[in-house]
């Protein structure tokens, strides 16, 4: 009874949530894009190689080391044969022979300790030596590239070819490569040991290499596939709780905490039974080398034996055979373990080197002079632009602004103001047309003369973790604390940093979550000001102060704005009154400019702006 009575509703219950959670799996789309394994390409280990290059000195000693690792394990079972053989069974027990193989067999050991000690240190220092260049030299090169080269990309894909494609390449270039050519070595030193000292059962004990091989390549190769599953399944994971970190107050003010668990639950379901289906495989492979070890010696004994009795061998050969069969097994083991940290590298590193292989779409010039002293006229001459081909965003757009001025853009959303400004800093290039300042074309000057004579204040100020001083000192890093504190003043900004716990020095996190919107602002003013560019630019700058301190911004623009040209974006008209030209732009082309007042006697578009935000506002 009690089961009927709650079955339909919790029956209805669990149908509802299943719908959710089936709704939330299609809203979350994700493409696994990156591809985690690659073929093996000679070209490529050659290239990841030549990063040891500068680390020659310390190659040597680190291959010296390795070889004499490797020459001592090898000759130790040797030295047991020889022990057996001469020291116990020929001469019926020589003490002193014996004793003499011990100390050669303990000299052995204790070199080939040490060479693995020191070769360890070398190997890690190099390795760690490769993989901070690499690192170095990938987040160089992501920073000089261009606005089109992100725009392709999510911030997360970038962010894990500098963390985990480097991260993967580390066990290679720390073990790996080391550990490979060592392995090869033993590999072959035992085989040539074995067929020289006795052919024939040198190849009967052999027998099963090929079997192992063929074994071991199949099941590695499943093991392979089942872990590369599990990683597709963790980086989901990892996507999906990134995506719900950033986005948790949207999350929390639609409560939809439950479909976005739902989802997670899912989620991490499938990534366990991924984990334990690659688990369970992984563990059969050990079994397998064990039987087919066992093989080769129930092979080693039941030949050797028989050879040992019709006097073709030495007991010490027997013994010393089953040594060496011993340290067989491991390496071609590892072969295969290494051979898929092989693959994966390939991928990670063809990622690696795509990004270092990528040219900034935003060159330099050769020729490029720099940009000083400059008055401050900008002109831009039939530019044409596109971001995507075929798809126009500013379309023969003609302005010229005297030193001095200030310019507002205004028009709907998206029609090009914004771009105007990435063409202004050089964050992309035109199609057509060109950028003066000051009659200099902005393509023949250096980048970084452009970029500090041009201030920008943006919409979405970004706020660097740090104190508010470093975050003001930004705009020069040369300011002394007072020119810090004069431009928070002028600015503003002064009255409420020394209201906060540490005034100045409070620390403020990545992207400023302890400071309200307007005071973010006010602080990208300040940063603004010290930088104390020829022109300057602010995007939407105002559009989050309240009425109260956009008076007191106002006021410091005027201080801010003297003498310099500047560019204004601002959807509130109000704030754009007293510029002195208004350019009006629609879907890429400037319809019309001038002051405020003749645009207003003009009766157009501006005039239409200004007559729908004062209906909006009075609604
Ligand atoms: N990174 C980009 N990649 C592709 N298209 C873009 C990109 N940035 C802008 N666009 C497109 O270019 C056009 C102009 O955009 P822009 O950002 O200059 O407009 P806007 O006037 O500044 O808009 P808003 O007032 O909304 O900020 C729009 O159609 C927009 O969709």
């Amino acid at each position: 009874m009690a089961r009927s009575a709650k079955g339909p509703a919790a029956t209805g219950l669990d149908a509802s949530m299943q719908e959710a959670a089936q709704a939330q799996r299609q809203r979350f789309k994700y493409t696994d894009d990156e591809v985690i394994e690659k073929p093996f390409n000679w070209k490529q280990v050659l290239r990841l190689l030549s990063y040891m290059k500068p680390y020659r000195k310390q190659l040597v000693p680190m291959v010296v080391m390795m070889l004499l690792g490797t020459l001592t394990r090898l000759a130790a079972p040797a030295v047991i044969i020889l022990a057996i053989d001469e020291a116990i069974d020929k001469g019926g027990g020589d003490k002193g022979l014996l004793l003499t193989y011990g100390g050669i067999m303990l000299g052995l050991y204790v070199v080939q300790w040490a060479a693995n000690t020191i070769r360890i240190k070398y190997t890690n220092v190099i390795g760690q030596k490769v993989i901070y260049d690499l690192r170095q030299q990938l987040f160089e090169h992501i920073q000089k590239l261009s606005f089109r080269f992100f725009d392709k990309r999510p911030a997360g894909s970038v962010l894990v070819r500098v963390t985990n494609d480097v991260n993967s390449l580390q066990d290679l270039f720390t073990n790996g490569v080391v550990n490979l050519l060592m392995d090869c070595i033993q590999l072959i030193g035992i085989a040539a040991i074995l067929l020289i000292w006795n052919f024939q059962l040198g190849i009967a004990v052999m027998v099963t290499v090929p079997l192992m091989f063929i074994v071991s390549g199949t099941l590695r190769k499943r093991i392979r596939f089942a872990w590369q599953d599990v990683r597709i399944k963790q980086s989901r994971i990892n996507s999906h709780l990134n995506e719900a970190i950033q986005g948790m107050k949207v999350t929390q003010a639609y409560v939809q905490e439950k479909e976005n668990y739902q989802f997670f639950d899912h989620m991490n379901t499938i990534n366990k039974k991924s984990w334990d289906r690659a688990s369970a495989l992984n563990q059969t492979f050990g079994p397998i080398i064990e039987v087919t070890a066992a093989i080769g010696t129930l092979i080693l004994f039941w030949y050797g034996s028989h050879l040992l009795q019709t006097n073709v061998i030495t007991v010490g050969l027997l013994v010393g055979f089953a040594n060496y069969i011993g340290n067989f097994w491991d390496p071609i083991n590892r072969l295969g373990q290494m051979y898929n940290q092989l693959l994966v590298a390939m991928a990670s590193s063809e990622r690696i080197f795509e990004f270092i292989d990528e040219e900034p779409t935003v060159k330099e010039s050769g020729r490029a002079r720099m940009l000083t002293g400059i008055k401050g006229d900008v002109s831009f001459d039939r530019i044409v632009f596109e971001y995507e081909k075929g798809r126009p965003a500013l379309k023969g757009i003609s302005l010229e602004v005297k030193a001095g001025q200030s310019v507002a853009l205004v028009g709907h959303t998206g029609s090009g103001k914004s771009t105007i400004i990435n063409l202004l800093c050089r964050f992309y290039d035109p199609v057509e047309g060109a950028v003066r300042i000051d009659g200099q074309d902005i393509r023949d000057v250096t980048i970084e003369s452009l970029r500090s004579q041009v201030g920008i204040v943006l919409q979405d100020t970004f706020i660097f973790s740090g104190t508010i001083r470093d975050n003001i000192r930004f705009g020069r890093l040369t300011a002394t604390d007072e020119e810090v504190e004069m431009a928070a003043r002028a600015v503003n900004a002064h009255e409420f940093i020394v209201s906060l716990p540490d005034g100045y020095d409070t620390e403020v996190q990545e992207r400023g979550n302890v400071l309200s919107m307007g005071q973010r602002q006010l602080l990208s003013f300040a940063r603004a000001l010290l930088a104390d560019p020829a022109i300057l630019i602010l995007d939407e700058a105002t559009a989050s102060i309240d009425t109260e301190t956009e008076l007191k911004i106002q006021e410091a623009l005027k201080t801010l704005l003297a003498g310099r040209t500047s560019f204004i974006i601002a959807h509130r008209l109000s704030t754009i009154r007293h510029c002195d030209n208004i350019v009006v732009l629609d879907h890429g082309r400037i319809v019309e400019q001038g002051d405020h007042d003749a645009l207003m006697r003009h009766g157009g578009t501006y005039h239409g702006l200004i007559e729908a935000q004062y209906r909006f506002l009075s609604a």
